[in-house]
């Protein structure tokens, strides 16, 4: 409940209109998370409150004050929460889109190119690969990640002379929702304000203080017109790994293929005989930096489901705990002679 949380004593009239963008609502309404973490001034302080259990992008039931579970997610992008937790963190709700954005200056990394895939194909969403700063590249290294992102568009574009950004809009459907994920400076914030046509987010000169963007009071769901919603969050600009296995069949297809003709099923594609693998890498049919990028995400994904189940044993043995001494304490209590 809203109000539980003090948004009553707010003192900052922005959030006291528009506490996480759901009080607006007119009663029984069903309304969209544009953002989950408010800031409420209480007194002397500002408290930072999250709303638990709500994404960005989540269709909330609200009458304006208090609000009901979220409706069943279509997709959802989540990753590993950081530190050693096993825990997911679900960074963005109902999204139809994942471009992944990756500068052609200095050079593309399609190590990194895959990290985002495999989280995006894991999400639900279409991944769109976009290649950026194509007036400051030297030399065409579009067709190598084409080869990297197989299933994926490619789009090679510039926001700088506007080439491409058609063939890219005629991707992105009006009314969908939309993320854009890739490192610090490959050209995100540029991109949405070229797509847009007009300034929606600040990009890397406007900064220059160091400083960054993201401030609380940043709206993390965008409507551009025209364009869709605009799901942009500090989370999902960096990227992390997630314990998806299903996002890694789809980004590394082409290597499960051949995996699949391996003597043991569960070859590790190392030491085993008739590995199929390593065959194809030494036969140049795969590109041996690739084969052990997916050995690398595979070995992650698996470390985090065994830390996944080992924490989720452990909150079992607690429980377990915990409801035999409950019972202990009314057994004792039987036990002993009344009065006592
Ligand atoms: N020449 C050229 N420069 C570009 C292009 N796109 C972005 N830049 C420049 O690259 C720098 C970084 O761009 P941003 O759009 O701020 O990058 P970002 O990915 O949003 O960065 P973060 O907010 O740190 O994640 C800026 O100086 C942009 O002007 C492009 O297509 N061509
Ligand atoms: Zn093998």
């Amino acid at each position: 409940m809203i109000s539980d949380l003090g948004w009553d004593e707010a003192r900052d009239e922005e959030w006291r209109a528009d506490p996480v963008s759901l009080t607006g609502a007119a009663p029984g309404r069903v309304v969209r998370v544009e953002r989950t973490t408010i800031r409420v001034a209480l007194d002397d302080r500002v408290v930072t409150v999250h709303a638990n259990g709500l994404a960005v992008g989540d269709w909330v039931a609200t009458d304006g004050a208090t609000w009901a579970s979220p409706l069943p997610r279509r997709t959802q992008l989540a990753r590993q929460a950081s530190g050693r937790t096993s825990d997911e963190q679900v960074l963005a709700a109902n999204v139809d889109a994942v471009l992944i954005v990756e500068p052609l200056h200095p050079a593309p990394n399609a190590r990194r190119i895959e990290r985002m895939l495999t989280l995006a194909w894991a999400s639900g969403a279409t991944p769109i690969v976009v290649l950026t700063k194509s007036d400051l590249a030297e030399r065409d290294s579009a067709p190598e990640i084409e080869s990297t992102a197989s299933g994926a568009d490619v789009v090679v574009v510039s926001s700088a002379t506007g080439a491409n950004l058609d063939r890219l809009r005629g991707l992105i459907h009006p009314g969908q929702t939309f993320v854009l994920m890739g490192p610090s400076g490959a050209g995100k914030s540029s991109l949405v304000n070229a797509l847009a046509g007009r300034e929606v987010l600040e990009t890397g000169e406007v900064r220059g203080d160091g400083k960054g963007r993201h401030t609380t009071t940043h709206r993390e769901l965008i409507v551009i017109d025209g364009l869709g919603c605009l799901i942009d969050t500090p989370g999902i600009r960096e990227v992390g790994m997630t314990a998806h296995q299903s996002g890694l069949g789809a980004t590394f297809a082409d290597v499960l293929d051949v995996a699949a003709e391996c003597r043991f099923h569960d070859c590790t594609h190392t030491v085993e005989p008739g590995c199929a693998v390593r065959g194809a890498v030494e036969n140049g049919l795969l590109d041996g930096a690739r084969v052990a990028s997916f050995q690398r995400i595979e070995r992650e994904i698996a470390q985090q489901a065994l830390r996944k189940s080992t924490h989720d044993r452990r909150d079992e043995r607690i429980e377990t705990k915990s409801r035999r001494a409950g019972m202990r304490a009314v057994m004792d209590a039987k036990k002993r002679p009344r009065g006592q």
